[in-house]
């Protein structure tokens, strides 16, 4: 019991694998030269002696089929019976084994039920073989496992927590792993998060030798990741960046390694996908109201006409049973009646519609061929048809009241473009699209980039110095990967396109961020190459609405570099930019008023002393095992204020083909949309007029600023 307990709350993995080759050579690096026959027990041959006691972790093969060949039958029969119908159904055949009762021929309830059992239960069996299939398909295939210090081709259904297994280019990840190594440098990973929130994302990898993990126990949360690391006694923290999640696709890398952490029905893919569950809609319980009503009627009439045979037994027929003698056992008129009762409820067993589920299931199937052939829904571009992959849900198609929708990616195209900014109160970008600018000077540049602005290459030509500082910002203050496969040719990965749009607009106006390692960044300046010292990022969420970045130039100069959302940094900013701020503010309303997307530049020069004071601070929190985040966030505070401001850039994510029009119609169909999205609000209110969200006829717009549910009911009343 006690163990159990302590199980639920943490478990523990011992690996105890001795990775002699991993140790002897420190380093990602090495790994590139795999495979090798290195002399080392894996960590299978150790954790098998202590499976007996770790016998309650998940295996990984998962299973989201109901029934099996033994069960399907009693478990689809309880399931059918649960339908009013047909557990009446169920009830007059029992009533009708009774002699004296049983007033029609047992088959003609018989029949129907039967039929109707059948066809449901065909129905359901098919489906039911389709997610096995669908299982044995996951279940089967296969994946590179460690074992004994070599890879063996194994079923994913084998893996277990605590193996080391390999993934390549495009394969799905197998398990949660933790990430141990990867082909990229630094080992880093890129995913693709498609099946569990549509986000492309970067992980950075650890490495590790002979450790024990402890993490916390199986949860759906995907955000987050609690564990920690004991290596050689010293303890590591864990978090999400160094996970790797089921349901993800390795992408841009060519192979990687990774412990599985949890596994099967453990995995967060799993844990969020809950039971298949019998769903109903609405018909399905308007039927079951009326079948309600149904019997209610049928218990009425039964009732009267049984009174009635009670008093004319009761009257007359007591008196004439010479002539028409009582049933064998019925000694008195009360009896009689109540034995009339069930044999009218059998009688009149036709008043309940056994066949009404049966036929709502054959007009669904047939909707469901109207959706898939629908001309109108089909896509010629992906060659994407409309797909009814349910056949019990979709008349509630019709009925849908609220439209719930995120905004970038789904009503925009999520392709940003550097459109305009604003540079030390000077604003650029707002010219008639005539000629473009010319970039070929830029070696470096990205053919596809076009700017219309011609007064910008000039600012940036003339060494026009807050100009130069705007795009240095540019180049420096983000998290993007560049990606040099041949010289000159470079690809940035970005996990958010606004940024990879902004190092992008740097690029062509000749600051190239060219490459990037844990320590420096080097960024190709108007020709010359500069390496940075990379000091320490100040990452962004949603929260702070702002990142940072703390660089060292080669001169030695400490600076910090910051861009977000206006709102925010407009209280962070030193009061000697009060001039530049309004002049700011009236571009970015300018910009917002189009619909762009903007963000504020700033920055601020660091005193040395200071810096290192602040750094020990910093690294301390970094590594502190509680309450990291609200340590870390303090600090941040503390060096992000009194910023010298610079400008604004303002990006553009047109709308999708069609947007406007579908959600005009959905608004004749009196369907509700929500829509979310963590632009400015003014940017926001123009997207919304132009995308039909919002429109003139829509006299009082009004915005609700409370942050407690208490604030915002106030301001709806
Ligand atoms: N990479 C970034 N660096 C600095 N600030 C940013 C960055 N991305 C967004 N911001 C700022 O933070 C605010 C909130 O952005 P966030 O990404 O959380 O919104 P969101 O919910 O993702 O909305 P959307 O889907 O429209 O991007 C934005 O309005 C922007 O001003
Ligand atoms: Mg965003």
């Amino acid at each position: 019991m006690c163990f159990y307990f302590f199980f639920s709350f943490y478990f523990l993995l011992v690996l105890g694998f001795n990775y002699r080759w991993w140790n002897s050579q420190a380093g990602s690096d090495q790994l590139a030269t795999y495979p090798h026959p290195v002399p080392c027990s894996g960590p299978r041959s150790q954790k098998r002696e202590s499976d007996k006691q770790y016998h309650e972790l998940e295996s990984n093969s998962i299973k989201t089929s109901k029934y099996n060949f033994f069960t399907f039958l009693p478990l689809n029969l309880f399931e059918q019976f649960q339908r009013i119908a047909n557990a009446y159904f169920l009830f007059l055949l029992i009533l009708q084994l009774i002699p004296q009762i049983s007033s029609l021929s047992w088959f003609t309830t018989v029949v129907p039920l039967v039929l109707v059992l059948t066809v449901s239960g065909v129905k359901d069996a098919i489906d039911d073989f389709n997610r096995h299939r669908s299982d044995n398909h996951v279940n089967n295939r296969p994946v590179q496992v460690l074992i004994n210090g070599m890879l063996k081709d194994e079923k994913w259904m084998n893996v277990q927590v605590g193996d080391i297994i390999k993934l390549e280019n495009n394969n799905f990840v197998t398990a949660d792993l933790l990430l141990l190594s990867s082909s990229e440098p630094h080992s880093l990973t890129y995913i693709e998060t498609a099946e569990l929130d549509g986000k492309f994302s970067t992980i950075f990898s650890i490495l590790f030798f002979t450790g024990e993990v402890r993490c916390e126990a199986p949860n759906n949360k995907l955000d987050r990741f609690a564990g920690t690391l004991t290596l050689q006694g010293e303890k590591y923290a864990l978090d999400n960046e160094k996970m790797l999640l089921r349901g993800c696709t390795i992408r841009n890398t060519e192979w990687c390694f990774g412990l599985v952490i949890y596994a099967g029905p453990d995995t967060k893919l799993m844990q969020n996908s809950g039971k298949t569950t019998f769903k109903r809609t609405s018909i399905d319980r308007l039927m079951n109201v009326l079948v309600l009503v149904i019997f209610a009627f049928l218990a009425l009439m039964c009732l009267i006409l049984a009174i009635g045979n009670g008093i004319w037994e009761h009257d007359k027929g007591y008196y004439f049973q010479v002539y028409l003698p009582w049933a064998e056992g019925v000694t008195s008129a009360p009896y009689s009646a109540f034995l009339m009762f069930w044999s009218y409820v059998i009688i009149l067993n036709t008043v309940v519609p056994i066949s009404l589920y049966v036929s709502v299931e054959i007009i669904r199937l047939g909707n469901s061929f109207y959706i898939d052939w629908d001309r109108k829904m089909y896509y010629p571009v992906n060659d994407t048809p409309a797909q009814a992959r349910t056949t019990t849900l979709n008349e509630e198609l019709g009925q849908i009241k609220y439209i719930f929708s995120d905004k970038t990616g789904t009503l925009t195209q999520n392709i940003m473009c550097f459109n305009k900014c604003s540079i030390n109160g000077k604003s650029y970008g707002m010219v008639s699209k005539t000629e473009k600018v010319d970039f070929s000077y830029n070696q470096l540049a990205d053919p596809k980039f076009v700017f219309y602005d011609h007064s910008l290459v000039e600012a940036v030509k003339l060494n026009d110095a807050p100009t130069h500082m705007f795009f240095r910002l540019l180049s420096l203050c983000h998290t993007v990967m560049p990606e040099e496969k041949e010289e000159g040719n470079l690809v940035y990965q970005a996990q958010s396109p606004d940024e990879g749009a902004l190092v992008t607009a740097a690029r062509n106006f000749g600051f190239v961020f060219r490459a990037r390692t844990p320590e420096t960044i080097t960024v190709v300046e108007m020709g010359e190459t500069k390496i940075y010292k990379l000091l320490a990022i100040l990452d962004f969420n949603n929260v702070r609405k702002r990142m940072s970045v703390i660089v060292q130039s080669p001169e030695g100069d400490l600076t910090l570099y910051c861009k977000g959302a206006d709102t925010i940094l407009y209280e962070l900013l030193h009061s000697s930019c009060d001039a530049l701020k309004e002049e700011t503010t009236e571009h970015l309303n300018e910009f917002a008023g189009e619909g762009l997307r903007t963000l504020v530049v700033a920055y601020k020069n660091l005193d040395e002393k200071y810096f290192e004071n602040w750094i020990r601070r910093h690294h301390a929190a970094s590594t502190a095992l509680e309450g990291r985040e609200d340590k870390l966030s303090e600090l941040y505070e503390e060096i992000e204020k009194d910023l010298m401001l610079l400008g604004a850039t303002a990006i553009e994510d047109k709308l999708q083909d069609g947007v406007p029009q579908t959600i005009e119609t959905l608004a004749k169909a009196s369907i509700k949309i929500w829509v979310l999205t963590g632009d400015k609000q003014e940017t926001a209110v123009n997207i919304g007029y132009s995308c039909n969200l919002l429109n003139d006829d829509m006299a009082d717009v009004f915005i609700i600023e409370g942050s407690t549910s208490d604030a915002v009911l106030n301001e709806l009343r």
